[in-house]
């Protein structure tokens, strides 16, 4: 019989209490040769709490059944997710890794959480995209934060290799985007050369967490439940958008952080039409006319006539705005927005920003 031809005579099943809870998903990312299968291999030896599927997403020839051996040297913890795709692992994610995660969810209950490693040469920002277009998705997991491995030995090479046409360095751009950057072997550098490391990646990204490791060897609470793009913790949001140092130069100048804080009531309306001016029709420019591009966005605003904080994120063309349990805390209300990308410029935002959307702005 074909499927389609009964559907009055299936039951409905009561579901488990685990079908119901969203699966956290982080995705691990970081240029070739980082640490990021060393990562994994660790997270899965380590962790005891939780069961944990992975998705390789590959696209190289070979790469992807050499890497799914090394994984799968972590022992019986892989062995579920192998029997999910025909016992074959690296067919499933030649793609984005969307698939893989389809299929995955159709063994709901058997998982608590997912860690989806990119390739090297990915883009994570773009990965991350996706679990906000698949609505469908989107109701089964949500995206816990974006972790970026750095090679202490190779990562300021890597990040200064130049792009033909202008493109966002790779290696830069997952740091723009990450929650969390593992500078990994540091057995392989000198004090001096790890701290050139580490304010090179706090010069790109002001909002990151930065943890040094061998062997990728992390804290796994540093990593996984990180909430990163979660509106319901309210409480912690403030404290996330805290830059941890002001941005410095580095070597690919034109990524950087940008943020400021504005006092006073956001028009909802208006903030649509200024996030969509930058991210989707890049009308917003530098000083030198070159058109900013935002590569990961954040903020708590303060939306005329809501009570609460009001949490918006952002990476690369989409963005959403969530109403968090925070309510503001009196008055003055202060919005606080932060931009990473290249060719930012800060006043002109903040200009533009005012100007454009706030109702009543105090600075
Ligand atoms: N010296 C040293 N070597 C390391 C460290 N961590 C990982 N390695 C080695 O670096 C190499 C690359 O590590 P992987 O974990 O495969 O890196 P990857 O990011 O998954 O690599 P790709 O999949 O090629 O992008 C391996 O030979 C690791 O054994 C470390 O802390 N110190």
């Amino acid at each position: 019989m074909e499927d389609d031809d009964c559907p009055e005579l299936v039951p409905i099943e009561p579901q488990p209490d685990s079908d119901e809870k969203q699966i956290p998903v982080t995705i691990i990312t970081g240029y070739l040769g980082a640490g990021k299968t060393t990562l994994l291999n660790y997270i899965l030896t380590e962790q005891h709490n939780k069961r944990i599927a992975v998705i390789l997403n590959e696209f190289g020839e070979g790469s992807a059944l050499e890497k799914s051996l090394a994984v799968s040297q972590a022992g019986e913890l892989y062995e579920e997710w192998l029997e999910l795709r025909n016992g074959c692992l690296c067919c499933s994610v030649k793609d984005n890794g969307l698939k893989a995660i389809e299929n995955l969810m159709e063994k709901k209950g058997k998982f608590d959480y997912i860690l989806l490693e990119t390739t090297g040469l990915a883009d994570p920002g773009a990965v991350a995209s996706m679990f906000w277009v698949d609505a469908e998705l989107g109701s089964d997991i949500y995206l816990d934060g974006i972790v970026t491995v750095i090679d202490a030995k190779y990562g300021l090479q890597q990040l200064a290799e130049e792009k033909a046409d202008g493109l966002v360095n790779e290696a830069a751009r997952q740091i723009a985007v990450a929650d969390l950057t593992i500078i990994n072997k540091t057995d392989l550098v000198s004090v001096e050369e790890l701290s050139h490391v580490r304010d090179t990646v706090r010069s790109i990204n002001g909002l990151v967490k930065i943890v040094e490791t061998q062997r990728s060897r992390v804290d796994l609470a540093e990593v996984l439940d990180l909430h990163s793009f979660d509106s319901k913790n309210g409480v912690n949001l403030a404290e996330k958008l805290q830059l941890d140092q002001p941005a410095r130069p580095h070597l690919d100048k034109s990524i950087l952080t940008v943020t400021f804080n504005v006092t006073g009531d956001v028009s909802e309306d208006a903030l649509n039409v200024f996030i969509q001016d930058l991210l989707w029709e890049k009308l917003m420019c530098n000083k030198e006319g070159r058109p900013m591009t935002v590569i990961r966005l954040k903020g708590i605003v303060a939306l005329a006539g809501k009570a609460n904080q009001v949490m918006l994120q952002g990476v690369h063309e989409l963005y959403e705005l969530n109403e968090t349990p925070q309510m503001w805390d009196g008055n003055p209300r202060l919005n606080r927005l932060v931009f990473i990308g290249r060719n930012l410029d800060k006043d002109i935002l903040m200009e533009k920003f005012i100007s454009s959307v706030m109702t009543n702005a105090q600075t």
